[in-house]
């Protein structure tokens, strides 16, 4: 069983790999703030981050059904896409490093939440079929005595300008954050035991999508 990611995250594909699985990539190339300013003009409402990442998981998973590909795609496809809330404001990507340190400022010493949503589509032959999704939520800790020299030296790495809430568990920011309740896959941005839970609500059994071999 082939999955197919619809992701550009190099943290996802990471993952996959990881865990034992070459996926198909493609871009979704969905523009995500047209996707939430038309949904929240619709609803009449700012959007829940649980509903947020989920809407825009789906959003990018079903632009990939109808991406232009070589030949008919068939398998499983995901979608995926994940933020941070701290003080019940939504974040993504800094994308700048005043941004980013503004983030920090905030969020040194306190706790925050990572929202990733996930969907995932049945395909075959290039027609969608049965569709499933899950958002998974873990709560992260920064470290109290990240002190201005430090945080200036992450920001100056560019790392927490591309990763939602500017910091990453797997990577240069690790050593600052102190604690993680829940899957840590669902911080870095793809929960593999729920997505393992969601391919077999569909029916599937996880190892039938193993083809690499696993980290070790
Ligand atoms: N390596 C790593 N990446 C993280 C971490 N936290 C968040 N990210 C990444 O931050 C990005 C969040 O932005 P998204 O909009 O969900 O995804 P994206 O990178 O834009 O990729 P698309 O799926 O193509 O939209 C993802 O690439 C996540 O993998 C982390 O702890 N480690």
């Amino acid at each position: 069983m082939r999955l197919h990611l619809a992701s550009t995250s190099p943290a996802r594909l990471a993952l996959l790999r990881a865990a034992g699985i070459e996926p198909v990539l493609i871009n979704p190339d969905v523009d995500e703030a047209r996707v939430v300013a038309e949904t929240e003009a619709a609803v009449g409402s700012v959007l829940e981050p649980r509903v947020l990442v989920e809407l825009l998981a789906r959003a990018k998973a079903e632009a990939a059904v109808s991406a232009a590909l070589k030949e008919p795609l068939t398998g499983l496809l995901l979608g995926g896409d994940s933020v941070f809330v701290l003080d019940g404001v939504i974040y993504g990507k800094p994308h700048t490093a005043e941004a980013a340190r503004e983030r920090w400022e905030r969020q040194r010493g306190r706790t925050g939440t990572l929202y990733s949503g996930h969907w995932l589509i049945e395909v075959a032959d290039g027609v969608p079929g049965r569709a499933i999704g899950a958002v998974a939520v873990a709560e992260v800790t920064f470290a109290d005595d990240l002190d201005d020299a430090e945080l200036d030296a992450y920001i100056a790495t560019g790392e927490p300008l591309f990763v939602a809430g500017a910091f990453t568990i797997d990577s240069l920011g690790a050593p600052f954050i102190t604690s993680i309740v829940g899957d840590p896959s669902t911080v870095v941005g793809l929960s593999l035991p729920t997505l393992r839970r969601l391919v077999r609500a569909l029916g599937h059994e996880w190892p039938a999508l193993w083809n690499r071999p696993g980290a070790l």
